[in-house]
């Protein structure tokens, strides 16, 4: 594996829309003053309740390990259970965060409550404290993320790739037949863990969609990630509703696992809005180096299409000879 040098993160964040956009469509029925919630091990449902059940976690039964990373306004411990030595992520946003944060936090519980996959981070349980502080336990992901992977191992192989590429699609293929569409698809935000599963995690911009041509408001996520259609509705973008926009981003991903730096830059430059919306919606889409082979290229160029109308979507790029051929013997 090569090893990557020098390598910055691209960050570069929008605020969300106004209020009214950020407002989530289903109201979410918050835990009024549970301390303690009901967990099923079998599923990823969420049940507040105010009593501790048989099954139940409390706060109180949990001992914090160790930060395992800052967000957007809150915190992720490494928590163990004090009886039963279980290890998860705790995230922990406080009550005097920004209230952008803290409707973030919201959206994410709220989708985080639907989703049962084993494609996407399962969520134990959420507390709500009588101060206001809001915490999410998930199930702990101990390999970190696929940025950190990057950064740390050097640049993924194609097999890799293609086993990454393969849960990634079935996440989203999960999330879009629930009408989920996430709006920032990064490496940062795919969790993996010693087994190399990989899933995906933060959902504090996703949309849930009413209708199936509910208009998506484009400017929420990481822009450097963000597709044509999205800075250019009208332009590349017929019907523009979303969903293609996470098959770009995670085109870009793969990309940038590959060749070990943000794809439209060279490596170490940091980015700027008006370089990257240049790039992204007058320049080619980025394309692999010629050593990839013929499946990889033909795969990343059907995430990348300019034309959102023409990009695959995750059922169609599950049956690509890229992440279909048994790419481990390859090995
Ligand atoms: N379930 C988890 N298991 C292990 N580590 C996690 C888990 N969830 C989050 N982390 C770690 O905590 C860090 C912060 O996560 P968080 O979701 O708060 O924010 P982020 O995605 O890094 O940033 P932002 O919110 O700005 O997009 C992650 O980068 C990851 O390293």
């Amino acid at each position: 594996m090569a090893l990557v040098r020098e390598r910055r993160p691209v960050n570069l964040r929008l605020p969300l829309p106004d209020i009214s956009d950020r407002r989530p469509r289903f109201p979410l029925p918050l835990p009024p003053t549970s301390l303690s919630i009901s967990t099923n091990s079998s599923t990823s449902a969420c049940t507040a309740t105010a009593t501790t059940t048989g099954a139940g976690i409390a706060i109180s039964d949990l001992e914090k390990l160790e930060v395992l990373g800052h967000g957007n306004g809150g915190t992720v411990y490494k928590v163990q259970h004090k009886r039963n030595a279980t290890v998860y992520a705790l995230k922990v946003v406080h009550s005097d965060s920004d209230p952008t944060v803290r409707r973030q936090v919201f959206r994410e519980m709220e989708i985080l409550r639907r989703t049962d996959s084993p494609h996407v981070v399962r969520c134990q349980g959420i507390f709500e404290k009588p101060s206001g502080d809001i915490a999410i336990l998930m199930e702990y992901m101990d390999a970190g993320t696929l940025d950190t992977l990057l950064r740390t191992n050097g640049t993924f192989s194609e097999p890799d790739l293609a086993d990454v590429a393969r849960q990634v699609l079935n996440g989203l293929n999960y999330l879009h037949s629930h009408k989920i569409i996430h709006r920032d698809i990064k490496p940062s935000n795919l969790l993996v863990n010693k087994d190399m599963e990989v899933k995906i995690a933060d959902f504090g911009v996703s949309k849930i969609m009413c209708r199936t041509l509910d208009a998506c408001n484009s400017y929420v996520g990481t822009c450097a990630y963000m597709s044509p259609e999205r800075f250019d509705p009208d332009t590349y973008g017929a019907n523009y509703n979303g969903y293609a926009g996470d098959i770009w981003s995670l085109g870009l991903t793969l990309l940038e696992l590959y060749v070990g730096h943000f794809p439209f830059l060279p490596p170490g430059q940091r980015p700027d809005w008006a370089t990257l919306m240049c790039a992204i919606c007058f320049g080619e889409p980025p394309s692999l180096p010629e050593d990839a082979s013929e499946e990889f290229r033909s795969f990343i160029q059907c995430c990348l299409q300019k034309d959102s109308t023409k990009r695959w979507t995750p059922s169609q790029l599950l049956t690509h000879p890229f992440v279909c051929r048994d790419l481990r013997s390859d090995k």
